[in-house]
């Protein structure tokens, strides 16, 4: 029998090890959250009845997730530790009671526990100077680069003394469906819920997708502050917020275990109502002063307990599959089945992703499958309960329900493609995409219009919207003159459009608004977009190379010109209404140092930019020019060790005359 336990040990630490790295080191989770958390409360349950067998590496004493190579490292001076988990609001009661001086309270305070990813934030002389992951609670990464395009994190601050801030970035559930359809529509294999999104958004090689993902953060603790004493929790985080940091949302200090319980149930039940996924809500010991005397074990802090809420499954029977085809031309399969309630929402269809997918789980037309809403938002098939009988696993159609061209799978991916460039239904989805509010926003171009004009046959790509007349528009069914006149009407005012709109609305692949609108700035018109290399485009201040890449592969096929000769023919506009001066700094790193005394840093920097070039914050062998004004210390000295020319605020001029 002991036998038996010690293996059941091993088998476990094994497990979760493994599963530790899918969620942490490669943001692509197998298994749900709460069967993870039955696999690590059965070893803890069996390391507290056999101590003996315990590894010196269990799992349980560490905190998940390594440092990868693709960052710098960054040791925490103060330990980014995890959280002790709960499942019942009795051992929150029984927490609470058990730190409690007898007749005492212990005034403690309930924040939600945001399902993100946690960042540390150091700020110096009022600046953002580091930013990074937890990793192992003690080593992290230095992603300060990702973290500067959250907008929500603040970049300045009024402090001047020293401080780091811990909080969790996240991914709105409004961004987090947008980039889900998104990667849907391209084929991609989507992110299972907002946590893995944010994770796998924050440690991008490419900053610029980062900025494209619409993170954001909630901070919820002080790490450390230089010169400052605080004695409670909640005083701190009045105190971030006056700092300009968003806090930890609507936390309430309770002064019993039932104010805090009731706290609990209230927040489970706004869940369905908030912008933002959470998994859980936080109790957290109030008084700084307890919180030292309590400690930490080598994992968890023991001021603090975290309540997990249970997940929400169904069963339900699949009906029917129904397949649609994405902006890439990739066979989308749906599941249809019967409506059940989930997380407060009726539900009857759920994404089934891919073949794959499908053959890993063995899904059948007539099975009973089990549903859940993974973080609360996105439906999910999870398992097949029961085969019905006869009932085959589900294969995606070899041809196109659209067009009925023979499909393809490329070796490397695992969607399910329509390769027929006039296909209808990729087509509907690029003159949906072209029309909507972030790109040439055309009033009145939805969906059925768009399907009316493809049937009718007036339409196959963009470029024939802008060769639409009214006579043709007013022949459609359901269409009265002044909705046709309207129509045609807001078709030619989108060919004003500024440039950075026309270029999202191309759909090319990862590049959104924010990366059209730097791209545009500096390449003013679609020509020179064009006509730039990937070298060029990726010098481009907050563009990477794999957007880089994706801009120059669209321009270079043939199809996508067809349609651009078309739209330049027809007048719409191809020129950025803000254009950047010149391009003679292309491709150089500047770093700006010392007193200047012909231009305020701001504007320095800003030439630097419109020129074409980049500033960077400090000397390294990648920086071209240092340019140094009166005073020059550290980095003037850094750049003649590493011979990087030095020049004055004239001889900068001189280069961008
Ligand atoms: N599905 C899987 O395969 C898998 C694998 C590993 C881990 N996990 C999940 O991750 C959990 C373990 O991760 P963990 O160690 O990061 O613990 P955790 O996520 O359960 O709790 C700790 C974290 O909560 C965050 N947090 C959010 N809001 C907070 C607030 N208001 N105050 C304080 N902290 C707040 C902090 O960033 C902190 O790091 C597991 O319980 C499981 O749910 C899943
Ligand atoms: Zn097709």
């Amino acid at each position: 029998m002991p036998d038996a336990v010690f293996e059941r040990m091993r088998e476990l630490e094994r497990q979760i090890e493994y599963h530790n790295d899918r969620y942490y080191n490669q943001d692509d989770p197998e298994i749900s959250d709460y069967d993870y958390d039955q696999l690590t409360q059965e070893l803890r349950a069996l390391e507290a009845e056999h101590p003996q067998y315990k590894s010196e590496h269990s799992p349980s004493d560490r905190v998940g997730g390594v440092s990868s190579n693709q960052f710098e490292k960054v040791a925490h001076q103060v330990k980014m530790e995890s959280l002790q988990d709960v499942f019942s609001v009795e051992e929150v009661e029984e927490f609470l009671q058990k730190i409690t001086p007898e007749g005492g309270v212990m005034p403690c305070v309930v924040e939600m526990k945001i399902d993100g990813l946690s960042v540390s934030l150091e700020y110096r002389g009022g600046r953002l100077v580091r930013g990074s992951t937890r990793g192992d609670g003690l080593v992290g990464e230095d992603i300060t680069v990702n973290l500067r395009t959250i907008k929500d994190i603040p970049k300045t601050i009024p402090f001047q003394g020293f401080l780091e801030v811990r909080g969790e970035v996240y991914m709105p559930r409004a961004s987090f469906e947008k980039l889900v359809e998104r990667q849907i529509e391209e084929g991609e294999k989507p992110f299972k819920n907002p946590r893995n999104a944010a994770a796998g958004s924050l440690r991008q090689k490419d900053a610029s997708i980062t900025g494209e993902r619409g993170l954001s953060i909630f901070v919820f603790n002080l790490q450390q502050v230089e010169g400052k004493a605080f004695t409670a929790h909640s005083e701190t985080l009045r105190w971030m917020a006056q700092q300009g940091f968003p806090v930890s949302p609507d936390f309430v200090l309770c002064q019993s275990a039932g104010e805090a319980v009731e706290r609990i149930r209230e927040i489970d039940g706004l869940r369905g109502k908030l912008s933002f996924d959470i998994d859980g809500a936080v109790v957290k010991v109030d008084d700084l002063h307890e919180r030292e005397e309590l400690g930490s074990t080598s994992k968890y802090p023991k001021w603090a307990i975290a309540y997990k809420y249970p997940p929400e499954e169904k069963e339900t029977i699949l009906r029917e599959v129904e397949i649609s085809v994405g902006r890439t031309g990739a066979l989308i399969p749906t599941a249809l089945f019967d409506p059940i309630t989930l997380a407060g929402t009726t539900v009857g269809r759920a994404v089934l992703h891919n073949q794959d997918f499908i053959n890993e789980k063995q899904v059948g037309i007539g099975d009973v499958i089990v549903v859940r809403k993974a973080g609360e938002i996105i439906p999910e098939v999870v398992a097949v309960k029961r085969h019905c009988e006869g009932s085959q696993v589900f294969q995606i159609p070899a041809y196109c329900p659209s067009c009925g061209t023979k499909t393809v799978q490329a070796e490397d991916e695992a969607a399910t493609r329509c390769p027929n460039p006039h296909c209808p239904a990729k087509n509907f989805r690029r003159l949906w995409h072209f029309c909507s509010r972030d790109a040439m926003d055309i009033d009145g171009l939805g969906p059925a219009i768009i399907e009316a004009l493809q049937k009718a046959d007036l339409i196959e790509d963009f470029g024939d919207l802008y060769a639409l007349t009214f006579e043709q528009v007013v022949e459609l069914e359901g269409f009265q003159e002044k909705a046709a006149q309207n129509l045609i009407s807001a078709i030619e005012a989108s060919k004003k459009n500024d440039l950075p709109r026309l270029l999202f609305g191309l759909g090319i692949k990862n590049v959104g608004k924010r990366a059209s609108e730097l791209i545009c700035e500096r390449f003013p018109t679609l020509e020179a977009i064009m006509a730039a290399s990937e070298e060029e485009i990726s010098a481009v201040d907050g563009i990477g190379g794999v957007m880089a890449q994706n801009v120059v592969r669209f321009f270079a096929q043939e199809e996508n010109r067809r349609v651009i000769d078309k739209l330049v023919a027809r007048g719409v506009n191809t020129t950025a209404h803000k254009q950047a001066v010149g391009d003679k700094l292309t491709g150089k790193k500047f770093v700006v140092t010392g007193k200047l005394t012909r231009f305020t840093r701001k504007e320095i920097e800003e030439l630097i930019k419109q020129n074409g070039g980049k500033v960077a914050s400090s000397v390294s062998k990648a920086t071209s020019y240092l340019v140094a004004g009166e005073d020059a210390g550290s980095k003037l000295e850094k750049a003649e060790s590493l011979d990087v020319p030095v020049l004055t605020e004239d001889a900068f001029l001189e280069l961008i005359q």
